[in-house]
């Protein structure tokens, strides 16, 4: 588990982050997000020990990172995948860091494997692609074997057979009891991988919560509902209206989009009516959506393009589910 408390860092007069405190817990993916400059970078340096807090703490498993005798065997991390020397091997790379970690060189070989590296293990970093960069970072990252591993923009520069890759390789670890925390801004990725969310703007815990109840609690979901008679349709516009909190529209003939009311109610009450449906079925927010919403006054730097209205940003469909 990782434990903030308090966390907080400042440069000079920018706060960076400021008063964090959340448990990332294990057995579970938690997903970092926040806009550009909020935070997750400097978070994430302090849990790692590489940025000394202003204020607060980090501990893993209770400890900080300072006094973990081996680090890379209780906490794996791929920060900034290009961090090595281009003449180096993937190789002697992760040899030199099992050396120095007291971790079996067998282990390196096992890692490589695991990554996909194996056939270009010896040849020198520096002709490395970025998608390269980031298994080798990966690879890095697991060779202690730890019980908690942080990814900072894993997936930046894989194609989407590595994307994949990614995604089932952080859900089998936290699958195996292991804390996962990562971070990525692409957000339909992030509703595919994590379990959990932490979201921050500005360096401040926007949210902390499970990816079904942020979505859930979106009021951007919406129930849509057919009828195949528009003098039933009009009844139910109609009593829908006069329960207060509810939007209603009507974007075809035979068909509404209510918000303010689960499927659930409308269900019920187009059944008291005795209304005939053809489809009655809740359209959850997209992760993009509501993250848009919760951020929007956390950017730090604004196109004026930016919108928050139903419909988002209009580059990911809404996920059905059937009510
Ligand atoms: N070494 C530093 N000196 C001064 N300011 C810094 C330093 N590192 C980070 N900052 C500032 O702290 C804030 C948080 O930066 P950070 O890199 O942690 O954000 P981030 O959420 O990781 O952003 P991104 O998504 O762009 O990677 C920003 O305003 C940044 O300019």
């Amino acid at each position: 588990m990782i434990t903030l408390r308090e966390l907080t860092k400042r440069y000079g007069e920018t706060v960076a982050v400021d008063g964090l405190t959340l448990d990332i817990k294990g057995g579970q993916v938690t997903g970092f997000l926040g806009p550009n400059g909020a935070g997750k970078s400097t978070t994430m340096r302090m849990i790692l020990g590489l940025d000394h807090p202003s204020g607060g703490e980090a501990l893993i498993d209770g400890r900080p990172y300072s006094s973990i005798r081996h680090p890379i065997r209780e906490v794996g991390a791929l920060l900034d995948a290009k961090a090595l020397h281009p003449a180096r091997s993937a190789r002697s790379h992760l040899v030199a860091q099992a050396r120095s970690n007291g971790v079996p060189l067998r282990r390196v070989d096992e890692v490589l494997e695991m990554v996909g590296l194996t056939k270009v293990a010896r040849r020198p970093a520096g002709a490395f692609s970025l998608g390269m960069y980031q298994r080798l970072g990966v690879a890095g990252a697991l060779l202690g074997d730890p019980r908690v591993l942080i990814f900072d923009e894993p997936v930046n520069g894989l194609d989407p057979d590595g994307v994949r890759w990614v995604r089932e390789l952080v859900r089998s670890l936290a699958a195996e009891g292991r804390t996962v925390f990562l971070s990525s801004h692409l957000m339909s990725e992030m509703q595919l991988t994590a379990d959990q969310l932490v979201v921050i703007g500005r360096g401040k815990l926007l949210a902390d919560t499970s990816m079904a109840d942020l979505l859930a609690s979106s009021s951007l979901s919406s129930v849509r509902v057919r009828t195949p008679d528009a003098a039933d349709l009009r009844t139910l516009i109609d009593h829908l209206l006069r329960d207060g909190g509810v939007h209603v529209e009507s974007p075809a003939a035979d068909e509404l989009v209510v918000k303010g009311h689960s499927a659930e109610q409308v269900g019920d009450l187009a059944n008291r009516l005795g209304l005939r449906l053809h489809e009655l079925r809740t359209v959850s927010a997209s992760l993009e959506q509501v993250y848009m919403e919760l951020t929007a006054q956390s950017v730090e730097y604004e196109t004026g393009t930016g919108g928050t209205a139903f419909g988002g940003t209009g580059s990911e469909e809404p996920e059905g589910e059937g009510a």
